[in-house]
C-alpha cells in the first residue's frame, strides 16, 4: 500500500537527527524526512548500507543526508555525533531515537555482560542522545524527541527479557524527559510499533507461521511495513502535534 503524500510544511529545513537510520524503519524515516525538505542527519553502525541509502536519496531527491558512522554503545561517540550535526547543519529541532537490536535469549543464558550489552544497545544511548541534543533544541527555541519503544514488552514474550526491559524503560524515560524539558518547549513522545516486516525481521524471526499468528491478533489483516511508521513520526515531529508530550503512540494494526 503506497504512503499518502502528506506534507508537513513546518518540517521544511528542520534539522533532524535519526539514530539507526541505515536500514529498516530508520531508513524509511530518513527517506520520509528528506522528502519533507528537512535537513537530515543519521547515525548508524552499518556504514555500507547507510552509504547506499545516502547515494540513493541523493539520486532520487537531489539531497544528501549527513551520515555519521558511530556505535551508539559508545557514549563519547554519541556526544561527538550530536556536536558534528550541530556544527554542520545547525541547532537540532528533531531527534528520533530509533536504533535497537532485538536479540533473543533464553532466561538461563543471560549473563551480566549480555544484560548490560542489551541495555547499552537498546536503552542507554536514548538518554545520552537526549541529554546531548537538549541544549541545541533550547537554542532552536524548542524541539521534538521521538523514542522508539515496542509493544513487545506488553506481550509476555519469553525470549526477550533484556530487550523487553529496555523497551519498557523507554516509556519511563520518555515521561521523565517530557517533564524536565517541557518548560523549554521540547516535547518527548514514544512510538510503540507492533510487528513491522523488515528485511532483518524476515531473515531472523518472521516466518509464515509467526506472521499469520500476529495477523490473527491484528484488527487490520495486512502486515505493517517500515513505511507505516513514517506518517506517525512526521506528525510527532511537526507542530501539528504541538500540544502532545509525554505520550505513547501504538502503531500495531490493532494487535493490542
Ligand atoms: N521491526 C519491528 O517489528 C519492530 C517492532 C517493535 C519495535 N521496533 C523498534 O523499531 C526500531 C527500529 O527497528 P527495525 O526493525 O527497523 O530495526 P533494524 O535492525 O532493521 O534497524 C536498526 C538499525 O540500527 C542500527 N544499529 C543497531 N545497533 C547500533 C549501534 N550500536 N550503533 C549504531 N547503530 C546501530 C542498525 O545497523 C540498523 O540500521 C527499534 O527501536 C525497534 O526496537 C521494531
Amino acid at each position: 500500500m503506497p504512503l499518502p503524500a502528506a506534507q508537513f510544511h513546518d518540517l521544511r529545513d528542520r534539522r533532524v537527527l535519526i539514530t539507526g537510520g541505515g536500514t529498516g524503519i530508520g531508513a524509511a524515516l530518513v527517506d520520509g524526512f528528506v522528502r519533507q525538505g528537512a535537513q537530515v542527519a543519521f547515525v548508524d553502525i552499518d556504514a555500507a548500507t547507510s552509504l547506499e541509502l545516502v547515494d540513493r536519496l541523493s539520486v532520487e531527491t537531489g539531497y544528501r543526508p549527513l551520515f555519521i558512522h558511530a556505535d551508539l554503545r559508545d557514549i563519547d561517540a554519541v556526544r561527538r555525533a550530536v556536536e558534528t550535526v550541530a556544527a554542520t547543519l545547525g541547532a537540532l529541532h528533531v531527534l528520533v531515537n530509533n536504533a535497537a537490536r532485538d536479540d533473543r535469549q533464553q532466561l538461563e543464558d543471560v549473563t551480566e555482560e549480555s544484560w548490560d550489552e542489551s541495555q547499552a544497545v537498546n536503552l542507554r544511548h536514548l538518554f545520552f542522545m537526549s541529554q546531548a541534543v537538549a541544549p541545541h533544541m533550547r537554542q532552536a527555541g524548542g524541539g521534538s524527541i521521538i523514542n522508539f519503544s515496542s509493544i513487545a514488552f506488553l506481550l509476555n514474550m519469553a525470549e526477550i527479557p533484556a530487550y523487553a526491559t529496555a523497551k519498557a524503560g523507554i516509556v519511563g524515560l520518555t515521561k521523565s524527559l517530557a517533564g524536565k524539558l517541557g518548560p523549554d518547549n521540547i516535547r518527548v513522545n514514544a512510538i510503540l510499533p507492533g510487528m513491522i516486516v523488515t528485511e532483518r525481521q524476515k531473515k531472523l524471526w518472521l516466518d509464515e507461521t509467526a506472521i499469520a499468528a500476529m495477523l490473527d491478533k491484528q484488527c487490520l489483516k495486512r502486515s505493517l511495513t517500515a513505511d507505516d511508521l513514517v506518517g506517525p513520526c512526521l506528525y510527532l515531529a511537526s507542530n501539528c502535534s504541538m500540544g502532545m508530550t509525554a505520550q505513547t503512540m501504538i502503531i500495531d494494526g490493532g494487535a493490542l
